[in-house]
Parts: C-alpha cells; structure tokens; sequence
C-alpha cells in the first residue's frame, strides 16, 4: 500500500466531526479539528453552527474521488451496448463510425445549454453516489468549436455546482475524419493548445489536465508525445488513456513525460509498470470498462506490489454508463483482486493524487476541505460490500463543510 493510503484511516473512524463554525473568517469550508466527541464539544463549546450532524453508529469517510469520466455529451448509445452483447468488440464500434464518432456527430449539435443540463443531472447522481470531487473530459468535439464549448460547459458547473472538478481538455480522443493522427496532432499544437492559453490567461476557462487516446488506430506514440509534451510546456497536467486495448509502451512514455497519472493500462508491460512507480506517476484503474468491454483486467495487484499509486474512476461515458464510485470499489475489489482498504484508498487519496490535489482533497485532515460522506452503518466495508446498495447507505454527502445532498 502507498503512503498516501494509510493517511485515509488514521482519520476515517470518530466519532464526531464539527465544521463550520460561524465564526467570523472560518467559513473557508476546510476541516478545523477531529477528534473524540467530548474533546470537539469541549474545544468549540462557544461556537454556533449552521448544522450539527449526530453521527453515533455511523461512518465518516472522506468524500469519493473519481479520477476519470467523460462527462459532457448528446446522443443515447444504448444501441452500442446491445451490439457488444452480441459480440462486436470495442473497435469493431469504432471503426464503423460508432463509439466516440458518434458522440462526437451528436455533441457538435447539441446547445451549449442542453449540454450543460445533461451534464448538471449526470453531476448530481455522482454526488448522490458519494462523489465530491470529479475530473471531467472535453473530447467529443475533436474541433476546436466544440472543444471549447465543452470545456465553457465544465466551466459554468466548477462555478455554479457544489462538487470540486478537475477539468480536463482531451481534444486527442479520437482521429477527426479526414485527417491523420500527426495531422490532428498539428492541429492541437498550433490552433487549440494556443487557445486554451488564452482563455486561461483572461481567466475563462480553467483546464488542470491534458488527455490523449494513445491506442493503436487512434494516436500513435510519437503523437501522443507531442501533444502531451505541448500541454505540459503550457502548465498542464499529464492525465492520459494508455495500453488500453494495445501494448502500446504509453506507461514508459508517461513515466518519462513526468505524468501525473495514465487511465486504463489493461496492456501495460512489466517495464512500464516499474518505470510509473520510480516516476510516482499514477494508474488511474477503470473497472466498470473492463467489466463492460470484457477485456482483460489490469493487473492492480502488480501494480501495487511494485509501489505504484493506484487510483481509480467510473469512467462514466456513453459506453460505461456507471456513475457509482462505491459500485467501482466493488468490481476493483472482486475482478481485480484489490482489498476494501486498498479500492477506498484509491477512491479517495489516491485519486486525489492523480489528479494532483492530495494536498487539499481526499482524506480527513485538519486544515483539507471538508468533503466527507456519513454511512448509515458502523462498519464502512458495507459501502464496498453492499453491491448497489450506495443510495440506501449513503446518509449526507458534505462538500466544502456544507451538505449537498442528505437522504
Ligand atoms: N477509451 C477511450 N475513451 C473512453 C470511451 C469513450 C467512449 O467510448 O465514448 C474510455 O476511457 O473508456
Ligand atoms: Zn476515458
């Protein structure tokens, strides 16, 4: 287990936890103290609150943290699903101009408004399942036009709605008709990338994160390099899919990039494994696509043997349609081997980490935000072992000290 993992339960378990108090100045939603019931009663005895929460019985855990979902998008692919079931594979969608493609047709149509609508409602079931801090992907648009709308979308919601995100501009998710990988490659570098600088210099759009589909038949190494090592130059994050469906040596390319976290790395080779723990570049696990797509399941056994930082994501998009972190927990727990305290880890500080916010997000410290979940249950392994049954468990869900959803 990382380092990080262990800080998540020397604070997960007391009994009591007051925040915000309205003093004047301490409103800043952080966690002010933690510790044993009458040690709190007796340190803020003088203090009024908005709210006081009893929680005897029950289990305060940080907020859920998902490290991965393609949030923003028009177009039902319900149809897709029934297609896998009968046996076309992931690519076989694709290549017929399915899959992403079809995302794409129907999110360059859709208003920025009925974006944002749809992308509100999917951002509040997260919430409800747990969820309070998210990293969401532009990637359907693929022209700058759309890109952009996508990221204004994201935007308004990181202004407007209680749940942190983390946004993430991935104008490399597929090839757009027409052009080649290095063509498109071109096209980010010069016309996109020098875009996004601008609106965020005039304070726009916010973008953490720069993301590629490094996969064979989409984006090749060498332009996944270039775009990568483009967005860093600009002060991006590296937040990149890699050896998904292909071998294709994106964990080394990563490592050497100075990534800050790869998605998926169901193909990822043993040297590529070492190389992401030497550079504490983080696995970002997506267990409902391998579930989904039937593919082989990363090995998070490996991985964590070797030390790296495993994290984990619904990857909530139109093909892996889940939007339950403690639904994610479970598969990593039965299909990739991972312990309760290990999936809880990675859905909390080590998806913090991925998405470079562990110093503020993710566990329970004095002086973090104040995002936390309360169980109805004594014992927090019930929210993994309870297959489906979050919404039942799942008592408050509190962002930044203030309850954003309450059963
Ligand atoms: N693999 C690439 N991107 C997504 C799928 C996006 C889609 O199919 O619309 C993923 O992470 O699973
Ligand atoms: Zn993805």
């Amino acid at each position: 287990m990382s380092e990080a993992c262990r800080l998540v339960f020397s604070f997960s378990t007391f009994p009591d936890l007051l925040g915000r108090p309205t003093v004047p100045g301490t409103k800043d939603g952080l966690i002010k103290a933690i510790g044993p019931a009458d040690a709190i009663q007796k340190m803020f005895s003088e203090e009024t609150f908005e709210e006081r929460i009893d929680c005897s019985g029950k289990c305060i855990l940080p907020g859920l943290v998902d490290a991965h979902t393609h949030p923003v998008w028009a177009g039902e692919r319900v149809h897709e699903f029934a297609m896998k079931l009968a046996g076309a594979t992931y690519m076989d969608i694709h290549r017929a101009g399915g899959g992403i493609n079809f995302t794409v047709e129907h999110t360059r149509q859709a208003s920025e408004e009925e974006l944002f609508c749809s992308f509100q409602e999917r951002l509040q079931r997260m919430m409800r399942a747990g969820t309070t801090l998210v990293e969401c992907k532009s990637g359907y648009g693929l022209n700058l036009e759309t890109e952009l709308k996508m990221l204004r979308v994201i935007e308004r919601a990181r202004r407007q709605l209680p749940i942190g995100i983390s946004a993430t501009y991935c104008g490399a998710h597929s090839v757009p008709k027409g052009k080649t990988a290095p063509e498109a490659a071109d096209e980010i570098i010069n016309s996109h990338l020098p875009k996004l600088k601008e609106l965020g210099r005039s304070g726009e759009i916010h973008v953490d994160n720069i993301d590629v589909f490094c996969e064979k038949g989409v984006f090749d190494l060498s332009s996944t390099r270039r775009i990568l090592q483009s967005g860093k130059e600009m002060g991006l994050q590296i937040n990149f899919h890699g050896d998904e469906l292909h071998p294709m040596k994106a964990a080394e390319l990563g490592a050497e990039l100075g990534a800050q976290a790869i998605s998926h790395l169901e193909e990822v080779s043993d040297e590529g494994i070492v190389a992401m723990a030497m550079a504490r570049c983080s696995a970002v696990l997506l267990p409902t696509t391998a579930y989904m797509l039937r593919l082989k399941q990363p090995r998070a056994r490996k991985m964590l043997d070797e030390g790296v930082i495993v994290a984990l994501g619904s990857d909530f998009n139109p093909n892996a349609y889940c939007f339950s972190m403690p639904v994610v927990m479970h598969l990593a727990c039965v299909n990739m081997r991972m312990s309760m305290p290990e999936a809880l880890a990675a859905a909390t500080i080590n998806a913090a980490y991925a998405l470079g916010k562990s110093d503020t997000h993710g566990s329970l410290e004095v002086g973090k935000q104040g995002d936390l979940i309360i169980i109805n249950s004594s014992r927090w392994e019930h929210l993994i072992y309870q297959f489906g049954g979050h919404h039942e468990l799942i008592e408050y869900v509190v962002a930044k000290g203030k309850v954003i959803y309450k059963k």
